[in-house]
């Protein structure tokens, strides 16, 4: 079958052209495609449609009227959008069941989650978001289709990637939705059952400006992404609850609220234990008693809510809450990564944002009987006025505070230091992340914590625009004397 231009915009066209593909980069156009111009934060897209059409590109998709061009243009008012439905339609199959998550806080560890839930059901699932797409099946070892990148990748990837999830048999798959994501509309093309909404703290602030213009963007995978009838997945202990209740009711759907305030899925008690915790949950009147094996409130939080999605989605909820007792932690997220010489306890965590540094510290508190020691940054062109506030809790909530450089991008690695220093006078401040994790590792006897925090799963540390090696864990694990990383 052979699409013409009319079948992806939902237009009628008196010059209606095969397509062959769908992109907004240029230098991506091959002969035959729909080239999306989009005006995007850096350069105006318009700049490179004479060199798209150069390449074969058989159509333009633009935002206003660009002239005189020898293929056909379509406008769209909302272009981003009309360029993920053009997407959406030429690539066409998705897996049967998709859920979205959305929080400042736990998408990763929630789409991991429903990933896992849903293998343990018996069903081919996937995860989509900042660890790549991965692929579960229930009869054999996962599958790492794409590497880590965007967490929610661009809208013509996202097309792509759920066409051929569906063609690999996948029929359930959990999305990241990340507030830049659902702004620039890369997921307005995904057809959700479900969505989650786990918590909105400071983040981001260097993209949408306000907390109540970065809420805004959240609060549209309610309003508009999730359609009238699906399931909203709530956090009733997040502070801002109420908005998204009141968004997913006045969208018409049907709500599923989790958490020690939840009705839905609602946590009666917990109990820590030296595997992690025991959770007493109330769902439809039944009591279940659920051990899961990972530590921190925050994991039982994002639990809840991947149960939540899981049971929305259509899963026996008896299986879920199963099932929440096999679960592993995402890579990188709380993850242990073995004992001192003299004692201790290290792990690799992503907090990279103030809620995240003050939950895994509260979270790591009991299980210190010694010092908490942390090492930590902020990263570089991103949200500037969390680090001051990110020392500042660090400070308090640990008793040794390093400060380090976590991908300083484009920016001077010392004065970003600096800035997170203003939050955090007494830290000590050690640039060289390898040397900071050995400095910390130094410290630590019996009883002692460290958590190494920011980069988790990520591979690399970015400087002036260059990604050199670097793994939390392995340099955790080498400052410890350990050959390998115990899980
Ligand atoms: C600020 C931001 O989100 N930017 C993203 C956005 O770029 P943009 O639309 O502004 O693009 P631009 O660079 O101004 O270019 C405009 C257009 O010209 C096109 N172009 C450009 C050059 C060329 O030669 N030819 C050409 O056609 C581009 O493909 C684009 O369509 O769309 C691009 C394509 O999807 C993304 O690669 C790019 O992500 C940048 C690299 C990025 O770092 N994004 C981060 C901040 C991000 O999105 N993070 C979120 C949140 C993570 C979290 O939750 O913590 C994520 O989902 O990962
Ligand atoms: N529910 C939660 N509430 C607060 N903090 C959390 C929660 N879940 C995870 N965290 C903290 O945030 C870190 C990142 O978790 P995770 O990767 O699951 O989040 P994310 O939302 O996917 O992050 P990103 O925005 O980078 O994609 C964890 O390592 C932990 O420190
Ligand atoms: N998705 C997040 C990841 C931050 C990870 C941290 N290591 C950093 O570089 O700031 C972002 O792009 O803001
Ligand atoms: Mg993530």
């Amino acid at each position: 079958m052979s699409l013409r231009l009319s079948d992806l915009v939902k237009r009628e066209l008196a010059d209606d052209p095969a397509i062959k593909g769908v992109t907004a980069d240029s230098r991506k156009v091959k002969p035959g495609y729909l080239f999306a111009a989009l005006p995007g934060s850096t350069v105006d897209g318009r700049k490179f449609i004479p060199g798209a059409i150069e390449a074969g590109a058989a159509a333009v998709l633009a935002p206003d009227d660009v002239g005189g061009l020898p293929v056909p243009v379509v406008h769209a008012g909302d272009l981003r959008r009309a360029y993920a439905l053009a997407a959406a339609n030429f690539w066409g199959r998705q897996p049967a069941v998709c859920v979205a998550v959305t929080g400042t806080n736990g998408k990763t560890s929630v789409a991991t989650f429903c990933r896992q839930i849903f293998a343990a059901a018996g069903h081919k699932s996937a995860s989509m978001g900042t660890l790549g797409v991965t692929i579960s099946d229930p009869c054999g070892p996962d599958e790492q289709i794409t590497p880590p990148g965007l967490t929610t990748p661009d809208a013509a990837d996202v097309a792509e990637l759920l066409a051929t999830l569906a063609e690999k048999g996948v029929t359930h798959l959990a999305l990241e939705a990340s507030s830049h994501g659902i702004d620039q509309r890369r997921l307005d093309g995904v057809k959700l059952a479900a969505a989650g909404y786990l918590n909105l703290t400071q983040d981001h602030l260097d993209y949408h400006g306000t907390m109540g213009v970065y809420r805004a963007a959240k609060l549209r995978l309610f309003e508009t992404l999730l359609p009238r009838g699906g399931t909203a997945v709530l956090n009733a202990d997040s502070d801002q609850f109420p908005a998204f209740a009141a968004a997913a009711t006045e969208a018409g759907q049907t709500i599923i609220s989790t958490g020690k305030a939840g009705e839905g899925v609602r946590m009666a008690d917990r109990l820590l234990t030296p595997e992690g915790q025991r959770l007493k949950l109330i769902y439809a009147g039944e009591e279940y008693d659920v051990r899961l094996p990972l530590a921190g409130g925050f994991q039982a939080d994002n639990a809840l809510v991947a149960a939540g999605l899981c049971i929305a989605a259509g899963i026996d909820p008896a299986a879920v809450f199963i099932a929440l007792e096999g679960l592993r932690g995402a890579p990188g997220r709380l993850q242990r990564v073995g004992t001192g010489r003299t004692g201790g306890e290290a792990y690799v965590d992503y907090a990279h944002t103030p809620d995240g540094l003050e939950t895994v510290l509260k979270a790591l508190r009991p299980h210190t009987l010694g010092k908490l020691v942390a090492v930590f940054g902020a990263g570089g062109d991103r949200d500037r006025t969390k680090r001051p506030i990110m020392g500042e809790i660090v400070a308090r909530l640990a008793d040794v505070a390093i400060i380090t450089d976590d991908n300083p991008r484009s920016e001077d690695p010392a004065a970003i230091r600096a800035q997170v220093q203003d939050g955090a006078p007494d830290a000590q401040n050690i640039g060289d992340r390898r040397e900071a994790i050995r400095a910390a590792v130094a410290l630590l006897n019996e009883g002692d914590v460290l958590v190494v925090a920011g980069k988790g799963h990520e591979q690399g540390q970015t400087i002036a625009g260059v990604t050199h090696p670097f793994d939390d864990v392995t340099e955790t694990a080498a400052a410890l004397g350990l050959e390998h990383a115990h899980g």
